[in-house]
């Protein structure tokens, strides 16, 4: 067994990787509390029961962890149906809207054939409970466009879409053309689509279907030319509106929102019942799906015992693709931080003068300082400082048997003042 390798698909980040993605997740936790979000933490596992239930994800996808006698478990593969559980069964009477927040880890088995053996993946995202209109859809949205710009992603866009209106649109089609349809337009497949056996009128339907993206306006267009039941037009009124606000809002601000129609997207969980969307890096790197999400109305009903749902939305974004477009900018810490000080014994019984004076340096200074203990025995004074010039380390405290102390700047960098 190859014990000094981790498991396939598992990553180790190590310090460097961890101050990139603390970075990031500070820019994000501060936008989110910016807005009213607090945090939560639900379990990493969960009853796998309860990660299918609402269509998130199906069980031979779950990495499951062993079965009691009475409960199947398994590592959570994302986090809002976790959420909801939590919302409808642990915190009866709040009030709503509930704002929620999390930076977690997920779990999910590869897809077969996928070349990534990836398993772990890092989301920070937020949920709104209990608020069901067309302002809520908005907020949501706007925190998600908040979130890209604060951490200073360059070219990106939001493709959205109605998840209702699709399915309903995508009704007359025959099992199993309705998946099949379905899924080429998840995989953006035409030819798939022209391919299809299908009666000519469906065929030009999925078609139609398949290219309805472009300015909102246009999309909503032309879906309104389609013969809408009135519920589809319902679905299509509140989209307008959603669309009709985020451009009052850009105009107010004077910026244009960078928003895509797309109502071929698909999302790949089920709970969702209204609006979805995806942010997607439209940087040389390529195309990468920062964050995603959508409005899931019967998901909490899931878990309540008595079947009493309420409206939900929310988003997460992607820690893994947004490090990816991130590194190739100039915002990220290009390296760990230096500590401040080095502290020197002069010898074995100069070791607890030099233990306390760090100390005082660590309490006494007004901000978070670094200090180190110089943990070699010192042969010369210049081979501490050698070591203190390897770990890019400004200052030095020598510190002698009598408790003398020698502070000493090596390098131009400015450091805290010793007390
Ligand atoms: N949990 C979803 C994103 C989401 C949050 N809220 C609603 N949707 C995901 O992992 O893709």
């Amino acid at each position: 067994m190859a014990i000094h390798q981790p498991p396939t698909g598992a990553r180790d980040l190590l310090p460097l990787d961890v101050a990139q993605k603390h970075w990031i997740e500070t820019k994000l936790q501060d936008v989110f509390q910016r807005w009213g979000y607090q945090w939560i933490v639900t379990s990493t596992l969960e009853r796998v029961d309860a990660l299918v239930a609402g269509g998130s994800v199906r069980r031979d996808k779950v990495i499951q962890i062993y079965d009691s006698e009475s409960e199947d478990l398994g590592l959570r593969p994302e986090l809002t149906a976790s959420i909801a559980r939590a919302a409808v069964t642990r915190m009866a009477g709040v009030t709503h809207p509930q704002r929620l927040c999390y930076s977690a880890n997920v779990f999910r088995k590869p897809p077969k054939g996928s070349a990534s053996r990836q398993q772990e993946f890092f989301q920070s995202g937020v949920e709104l409970l209990g608020a069901g209109g067309v302002a809520a859809d908005v907020e949501v949205l706007l925190l998600l466009t908040d979130c890209l710009e604060r951490s200073g992603v360059a070219d990106w866009h939001l493709l959205l879409s109605e998840a209702g209106l699709t399915r309903s649109l995508l009704e007359p089609f025959p099992q199993p053309w309705r998946d099949r349809v379905r899924s080429a337009m998840a995989r953006l497949d035409r030819l798939a689509i022209e391919a299809m056996p299908l009666d000519p009128a469906l065929r030009d339907r999925a078609l139609i279907l398949f290219d309805l993206r472009g300015r909102p306006m246009d999309v909503i267009q032309q879906v309104g030319q389609l013969d809408l039941t009135p519920d589809q037009q319902a679905m299509l009124d509140r989209l307008k509106t959603t669309v009709d606000l985020l451009q009052d809002y850009g105009r107010a601000t004077e910026q244009t929102l960078p928003i895509v129609l797309d109502l071929s997207l698909i999302q790949t969980f089920d709970y969702y019942t209204g609006i979805v969307f995806e942010a997607i890096s439209s940087a040389d790197t390529g195309h990468e799906i920062l964050g995603q999400g959508g409005r899931y109305d019967q998901l909490l009903g899931l878990y309540d015992p008595d079947g009493n749902s309420y409206p939900g939305i929310g988003f997460c974004l992607n820690l893994e693709p947004l490090h990816r477009v991130l590194s190739s900018g100039e915002r990220l810490p290009n390296q760990l931080p230096a500590s401040d000080w080095l502290v020197v014994p002069a010898g074995p019984r100069a070791r607890a003068a030099a233990f306390v004076y760090a100390r005082r340096l660590r309490t006494e200074a007004p901000s978070l300082i670094r200090v180190e203990l110089d943990l070699q025995p010192t042969v010369t004074r210049e081979s501490a400082r050698d070591r203190a010039r390897a770990r890019r380390i400004g200052r030095l405290a020598w510190v002698q048997e009598d408790g003398v102390i020698e502070t000493e700047t090596i390098t131009k960098r400015k450091g805290p003042e010793a007390p």
